[in-house]
């Protein structure tokens, strides 16, 4: 069996192309005003200094703006809630984004749920979880939302399949099951203290890591003919799922790195881009 190739970076490359005509577009409509993305990075995390960069490169690419924003690692929850509310308030800021982790003296739920839902491009607030889970509209949380998108485009059938997410965290693996639940597929959500874990996997037509531990997932846990989807990236530079000894007798996978990671950061780009169009051409 030949796998089908998830090609992540490949469509986030196309997808670019097709989000700067939509920018240069609504630039004329609305005099020149540019879409901008605000990023706050907290602390000096080399890994999240890194995929903020990497989203304001993203930005540049299309034709947006984005404004960064760095704090200092000893910043409080009361600071940062006061630059999210600036933020919130600024008519030339379309979308927030708060790069995850925060320093752990920040109470990240609240800095998150702070953000004005209009502006939550990276779909973190819990209203904005609520409002998807009950299928109203709301941005995405962008990695799962980017994996949704990378199936649609590849055509992956969901409805009446049995999906397994294994990682409940609360910007990945919840709002994927949800996501998945609201395009009928069968959800099993597992977590660090299921019991028969590899069993489920067994079970599996598709497979979401989205654990955060290299390799975790093992091939032999996978059965053939599923569709493996790996949200996880390492510094070895490797998924959450053993990968090479399946990649010869699944359906489809997405590699790591350029599956997951470059529609991330699509995603952002393309739902702050929305909700910039939503304020600039009312
Ligand atoms: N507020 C948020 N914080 C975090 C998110 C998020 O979606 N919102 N996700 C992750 C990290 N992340 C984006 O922030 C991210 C991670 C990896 C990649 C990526 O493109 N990886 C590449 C490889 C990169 C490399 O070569 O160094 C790939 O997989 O091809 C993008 C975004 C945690 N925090």
């Amino acid at each position: 069996m030949s796998a089908q190739i998830l090609d992540g970076k490949a469509l986030a490359q196309r997808f670019e192309e097709e989000m700067s005509q939509r920018v240069e577009a609504l630039k004329a409509a609305s005099g020149g005003r540019t879409p901008i993305l605000a990023t706050i990075l907290v602390g000096a995390d080399p890994a999240s200094a890194t995929y903020v960069k990497m989203k304001g490169n993203a930005c540049r690419r299309v034709g947006m703006d984005s404004q960064a924003i760095e704090l200092p690692q000893d910043t409080t929850t009361e600071q940062l809630l006061r630059r999210i509310e600036e933020l919130n308030a600024n008519p030339d800021v379309h979308g927030i984004l708060l790069q995850h982790p925060v320093p752990e003296q920040i109470d990240e739920r609240l800095c998150f749920d702070a953000i004005a839902l209009g502006k939550d491009v990276d779909g973190v607030t819990c209203l904005g979880f609520g409002r998807m889970a009950m299928g109203e509209h709301a941005y995405g949380c962008a990695t799962p939302k980017g994996i949704m998108r990378l199936l649609e485009h590849y055509q992956v059938p969901l409805e009446g399949q049995h999906a397994v997410v294994i990682g409940r965290s609360a910007i990945l693996g919840k709002p994927m099951a949800m996501m998945l639940l609201g395009a009928n597929a069968t959800v099993t959500i597992c977590h660090s203290r299921t019991r028969n874990l590899p069993e489920l996997v067994k079970q599996a037509d598709i497979v979401v890591g989205a654990v955060g531990k290299p390799e975790f997932i093992k091939a032999d846990w996978i059965k053939d003919g599923a569709v493996v989807v790996d949200a996880g990236y390492h510094p070895q530079k490797c998924g959450d799922i053993e990968l090479a000894p399946v990649i010869d007798r699944v359906a489809a996978y997405t590699p790591v790195p350029g599956g997951v990671g470059p529609m991330t950061i699509n995603t952002l780009i393309f739902q702050t881009l929305e909700a910039a169009e939503k304020v600039l051409n009312d």
